[in-house]
């Protein structure tokens, strides 16, 4: 690594991007680009080799949610910090992102379901709403060349809705369906049920519906363009070199 490469051009964090060819990560590409303050040293995809990154202090991974663990696993041990938009996390996962980084106390992982900031937003707001009504579902739109279904966003937020009833003392939510064509009513997280749409034109939309007597509350927010993840990626990105460890959400960030 030549000297300039090791401090980054002017002091600036050298950033690499994994999935780079993406819809997620061209875009990051570009944002970094345009960032006075960081700079694109690696734009990695499908076939190329990691270790074109092992110039980066931060790399930011948006691939799928079958390699991003091998590509956590080298980052961790090469005392690369991550910040990470894949889906996929579930607790097992997570669980063992925290296992590897005992073992490195200086690096910080960023694992983030949804870095848009409205969409922080109306998962916080969810949260809050979820003891004060008895019913809720959640229903995500996306775009039809996604991988996974339900969104990583929907189900970080049936667990975090999940969670609130629990220490509200709300049981299940009211349903007398006796009759059911398989996946009528949706996936069931933590007791949530979560309906997932995909259709041409649409980019990462969500509504949390909640229900009481004689009254619904719904709280929607709208991805239009993945512009929308830019701000969050960023303050992740300038972020996580100080905050060792796993951090999940932007929520600590923002605060
Ligand atoms: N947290 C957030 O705010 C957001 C998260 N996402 C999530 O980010 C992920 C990516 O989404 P999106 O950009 O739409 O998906 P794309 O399919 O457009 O991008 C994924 C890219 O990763 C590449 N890739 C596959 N394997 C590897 C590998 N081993 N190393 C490097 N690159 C690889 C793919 O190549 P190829 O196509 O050749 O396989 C592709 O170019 C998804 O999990 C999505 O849900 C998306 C938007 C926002
Ligand atoms: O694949 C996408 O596009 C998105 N993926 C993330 C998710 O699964 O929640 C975030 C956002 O919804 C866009």
């Amino acid at each position: 690594m030549t000297d300039e490469q090791e401090k980054g051009r002017d002091g600036s964090i050298r950033v690499g991007v994994l999935g780079a060819r993406g819809r997620m990560g061209a875009e990051v590409c570009r944002a970094v680009d345009g960032a006075g303050d960081l700079e694109l040293v690696a734009a990695v995809d499908q076939g190329d080799e990691l270790s074109g990154a092992s110039a980066a202090e931060v790399v930011v991974d948006f691939t799928t949610p079958d390699v991003v663990m091998d590509n956590l696993r080298w980052c961790v041990d090469r005392g690369v910090h991550a910040v990470v938009g894949t889906t996929g996390f579930t607790r097992q996962r997570l669980e063992q992102v925290r296992g590897w980084l005992a073992d490195r106390p200086d690096v910080g992982v960023v694992i983030a379901p949804n870095f848009g900031i409205g969409a922080v937003l109306m998962m916080q707001f969810a949260a809050r709403a979820a003891r004060h009504f008895e019913s809720v579902e959640i229903i995500e739109q996306h775009h039809p060349r996604k991988l996974d279904a339900p969104s990583g966003t929907a189900t970080h937020t049936a667990r975090l809705v999940a969670q609130a009833r629990a220490e509200a003392g709300l049981g299940p939510t009211p349903d007398a369906t006796k009759d059911e064509v398989p996946g009528a009513r949706g996936a069931d997280i933590d007791g949530v049920r979560v309906h997932a749409v995909r259709a041409t034109g649409l980019v990462a939309h969500q509504e949390v519906l909640f229900g009481t007597l004689g009254e619904t509350l719904t709280i929607r927010h709208d991805s239009y363009d993945r512009v929308s993840f830019m701000p969050g990626v960023l303050l992740a990105v300038r972020a996580v070199r100080q905050r060792p460890g796993l951090t999940v959400g932007l929520d600590a960030l923002l605060d």
